[in-house]
């Protein structure tokens, strides 16, 4: 799966690099910033690809009025702007460039926690409003104290590291590390309820999603030790800022050093008053902002946009279409064809019928698992019953909200490689497939075997009936007086069900032949 774009929007500062690599590649880029929605969805008409750094917000109307979108690259790491569900949906990839700020982010999380610690922001402002006041700026040594790090990923153990290095315990939690992974590198796994009496220091690393929405707040602040420090470069909104205000004034926190607000940039009232507190440290989003950040994450993201247009290489950034990747390798080019072919069939013996309700089992049987079948047989499925533009980014989400539910299970010792299909619903049937040559091959349908297999494409008619001997000679004098050219004949005997294979030279299926009804 090659995608060729040829314009492109950059709507944020993003560095030259990135621009001057796509435009080496042939593409035309334009570089806007600071649009307001009616400038963007004006500069957007004309482009296939547009590329945002965290001021843009990509929200669903703004996708909507984009008619050649097709991928939002995200230079750098979180997609909170982006409604990447709105995005999946219309079938635009998102891309992203993980890891390329992570260390610019760590670094900047190790500085304010170092200048927390010793009043390094106050004791500068102080002396430059005219004032010596050594003794009011008394800090705290970092060696000996407990750092929390919640959120284990990239930045969240990179911080971890670091701190160590100034003699600080290192607590942690992450819902996906274990204990041992994080004894491995110097962090003691905790839950929450351990960590909050025993840390001096909270940081946060985790991405800003339901779970970790406000998950320090007032009852969290009320479980940590007195005067705790709380440190946020990770998403505005993971800190409840107003929780975290009050604590301040009531000392139960003892300072804060926030890079992400809940508003960027702010305008709230609240929000400057938090920002003043004489122990706060606040920065405006400053995590990425490094030379060398910028230059990897312009540089990360024009190779993956440049690698679109090359079926095989790898795409890392992808977030939103996991099979991407799997879909863009050659050899599994038949395969994904097998899978439209045959969620197609399935589409057409359906013809008539909602989906809703009716569940899709896949087993590859006797391959690598083929993790993107499910994706193809939802494209085939999906075919003509939907005005979304369906493609391999959207059409399991359009399937689901369709009805249809598609589980995709794989059986490794079998010897033929097939792919199964089992439809279950008011109608149900099982369809079985392979590849041969390049091409789909239909082997079975229910009960019925086609002995050798048959050719399966959009131009293979299926009719169902009771009898052969009866049935064979009806098709073919229906085909014949409808002047349909076939090319090739099969049949399937099954206990309740004769089915009839023909190829035609013709791509448009009939519901009806000569009376016969067609699938
Ligand atoms: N301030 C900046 O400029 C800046 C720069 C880069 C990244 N970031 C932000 O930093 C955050 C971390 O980025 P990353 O690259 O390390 O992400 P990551 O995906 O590598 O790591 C996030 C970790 O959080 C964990 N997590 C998820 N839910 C959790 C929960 N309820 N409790 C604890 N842990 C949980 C995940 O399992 C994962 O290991 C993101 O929000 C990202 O957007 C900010
Ligand atoms: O998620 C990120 O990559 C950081 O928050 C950086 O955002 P920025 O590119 O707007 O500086």
């Amino acid at each position: 799966m090659a995608i060729t774009l040829e314009r492109i929007l950059i709507s944020d500062p993003v560095d030259d690099v990135c621009a001057n690599l796509l435009r080496s590649a042939g593409l035309e880029v334009r570089q806007k910033n600071k649009l307001t929605q009616e400038q963007l969805i004006q500069e957007l008409q004309d482009v296939e690809a547009l590329i945002v750094r965290s001021e843009t917000k990509v929200r669903a109307d703004i996708l909507a009025a984009a008619p050649k979108l097709r991928v939002v690259g995200r230079a750098g790491t979180g997609v909170d702007n982006i409604d990447v569900e709105a995005a999946t949906k219309k079938g635009i990839i998102v891309l992203n460039t993980p890891g390329g700020n992570s260390i610019s982010a760590c670094e900047l999380t190790c500085a304010l926690i170092v200048a927390l610690a010793r009043n390094v922001t106050s004791g500068c402002q102080s002396l430059k409003e005219g004032r010596w006041d050594r003794k009011l700026y008394t800090g705290e040594e970092l060696s000996g104290k407990t750092l929390a790090v919640l959120g284990l990923g990239r930045i969240g153990r990179e911080v971890a590291a670091r701190m160590k290095g100034f003699g600080m315990r290192i607590v942690g939690f992450d819902p996906i590390v274990t204990a041992e992974a994080a004894a491995a590198i110097g962090i003691e796994k905790m839950d929450l309820p351990q960590i909050w009496p025993v840390a001096d220091y909270v940081t946060v690393h985790t991405p800003l999603i339901p779970q970790t929405k406000n998950l320090i707040n007032e009852d969290t602040l009320n479980k940590c030790k007195p005067g705790v420090k709380i440190v946020n470069v990770a998403r505005g909104g993971i800190v409840d800022e107003k929780a975290l205000h009050a604590a301040l004034k009531d000392g139960r926190c003892g300072g804060a050093a926030l890079d992400v607000w809940t508003e960027e940039p702010p305008k709230s009232e609240w929000l400057y008053d938090l920002i003043k507190h004489p122990k706060v440290i606040a920065t405006p989003h400053l995590g990425a902002s490094t030379v060398e950040a910028q230059k990897r994450v312009a540089v990360e993201m024009a190779e993956q946009i440049i690698s679109l247009a090359k079926p095989g290489e790898a795409i890392p950034g992808v977030v939103n279409a996991p099979v991407l990747s799997a879909l863009r390798i050659p050899s599994n080019a038949a395969w994904i064809s097998l899978g439209r072919d045959l969620g197609n069939l399935v589409g057409r013996l359906y013809k008539g019928h909602s989906l809703s309700g009716v569940s899709v089992d896949i087993v590859t049987s006797g391959l690598d698992a083929l993790s993107f079948m499910r994706t193809a047989v939802s494209a085939g499925v999906m075919a003509g019953r939907t005005e979304n533009g369906l493609n391999l980014i959207n059409a399991v989400l359009l399937a689901n909200e369709a009805g249809v539910k598609i589980n995709q299970t794989h059986e490794p010792n079998s010897s033929q490689p097939i792919v199964t299909i089992k439809v279950t619903g008011k109608i149900s049937h099982t369809v079985s497939g392979t590849t041969r040559g390049g091409e789909s091959w239909l082997l079975s349908l229910d009960d019925a075997n086609f002995t050798s297999g048959v050719a399966l494409g959009p131009n293979t008619l299926l009719f169902q009936g009771t009898n052969a001997d009866v049935d064979c000679p009806n098709v073919i004098g229906a085909l014949v007086k409808n002047d349909v050219m076939v090319t090739n004949m099969a049949v399937a005997r099954g206990k309740s069900a004769v089915w009839i294979a023909v190829q035609t030279h013709s791509t448009v299926i009939s519901p009806e032949i000569g009376g016969l009804k067609t699938y």
